[in-house]
């Protein structure tokens, strides 16, 4: 993918990038009202739903083109440098978009899970200049994610970002959709040039945690925030619960500290270097360990291969989920992160013993 670096796109001068507006754009008075009280509050970049992909049908779908003509309207009463952004999900939403001049066009997560329609956005894309940001699919899927984007880059973009939302999950968890911040990580790491976007409205589904999913993405380096708000969040007409004013937005905005990605700091670099290499030693320790580990599960599973016992054991992993859960605590280490940890290590195990089994089925 050929992507252009944020600084080119015209849009961010400063980080963060914040894109802030209503979920839905609802009324005319309700958009403008709400743009005029961001820009004033220094938000350069106002978003507005224009199009709505609902869960149920028989719910508000959004004004449609209409709110492209109010966009059009709040223009004339703003500076020239701010500009507007709307979610497009269908070809048809993308040639109306252009035709009003939008400039920054963004795809859901309802869409970018699906390539057939990633694909049909794209092609009505071919031949413009137009920033497009791609929100992660509704499913962990970083292939999906990324596959969306080249469709995207397939068609000439090369102003493209990533908007990292959250996924969607059976867990109950006090998101609304649980962040998997790894995967987007791992999306910055394959494509270091792509500017990141975080949308805490969508991770957290309540207002009350945007301020600390918003100093969570600029602590992981991410480029910009997508913020929903709204003049009078309660009465909203879609995602009541986790829009803004502006004013909270900007209190939000106002509070984060933006740590840059290094240090000209000596004397912090020198013992950045004198850290790093204590892991480096630590985390060799810990693969000898494994290695180790590793070597007696084998030993277990020839034991298992000769006396015909199965490789999976219940009770035994339910015991080991326990006590080390308990060490975890002991240790003051996170039991998600350590229960994760050992499940992937438990599931090498049995693969090994698997492959010591089938060595015997097939008589090796
Ligand atoms: C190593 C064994 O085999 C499997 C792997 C385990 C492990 O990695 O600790 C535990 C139970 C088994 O499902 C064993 O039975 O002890």
């Amino acid at each position: 993918m050929q992507i252009e670096p944020l600084k080119n796109w015209g849009v961010a001068e400063d980080k963060p990038w914040v894109i802030s507006g209503p979920c839905s754009a609802e009324t005319e008075e309700q958009l403008t009202e709400t743009a005029l009280a961001l820009v004033e509050k220094g938000v350069k970049t106002i978003r507005a739903g224009v199009w709505k992909p609902r869960t149920r049908p028989g719910t508000f779908e959004g004004i449609g083109k209409d709110a492209l003509g109010w966009i059009n309207n709040i223009r004339t009463q703003v500076p020239e440098d701010v500009k507007f952004a709307v979610e497009v999900a269908t070809a048809q939403h993308v040639e109306q978009a252009l035709e009003a001049k939008i400039d920054v066009l963004w795809v859901g997560a309802r869409s970018s899970v699906n390539p057939f329609t990633m694909q049909d956005i794209a092609d009505a894309l071919r031949g413009v200049d137009v920033p497009v940001l791609v929100k992660n699919p509704i499913n962990p899927d970083l292939a999906l994610w990324i596959g969306a984007m080249e469709r995207i880059a397939g068609a000439g973009i090369t102003k493209i970002g990533a908007i990292h939302r959250g996924f969607s999950s059976h867990k109950k968890t006090r998101f609304r959709n649980i962040p998997s911040w790894h995967l987007a990580l791992e999306l910055k790491r394959e494509y270091p040039e792509l500017p990141m976007i975080c949308d805490p409205s969508h991770i957290a589904g309540d207002s009350a945690l945007i301020a600390e999913l918003s100093q969570k993405a600029m602590d992981l380096d991410f480029d910009g925030l997508m913020i929903e708000s709204h003049r009078d969040p309660a009465n909203a007409w879609s995602d009541a619960k986790q829009q803004v004013t502006p004013d909270v937005l900007s209190e939000i905005v106002e509070g984060l500290s933006i740590p840059t990605a290094s240090s000209g700091n000596v004397e912090f670099n020198s013992q950045l270097t004198e850290l790093r290499e204590q892991i480096d030693q630590l985390d060799r320790e810990l693969f000898d360990t494994l290695a180790e580990r590793m070597k007696v599960v084998d030993k277990i599973g020839n034991y298992k291969r000769d006396n015909n016992v199965t490789v999976f054991q219940m009770r035994r992993w339910d015991e080991i989920l326990k006590t080390r859960s308990d060490w975890a605590k002991e240790l003051g280490l996170n039991q998600d992160m350590m229960f994760e940890v050992f499940t992937h290590i438990h599931e090498a195990a049995v693969r090994r013993q698997m492959d010591i089994l089938e060595k015997k089925e097939a008589g090796v």
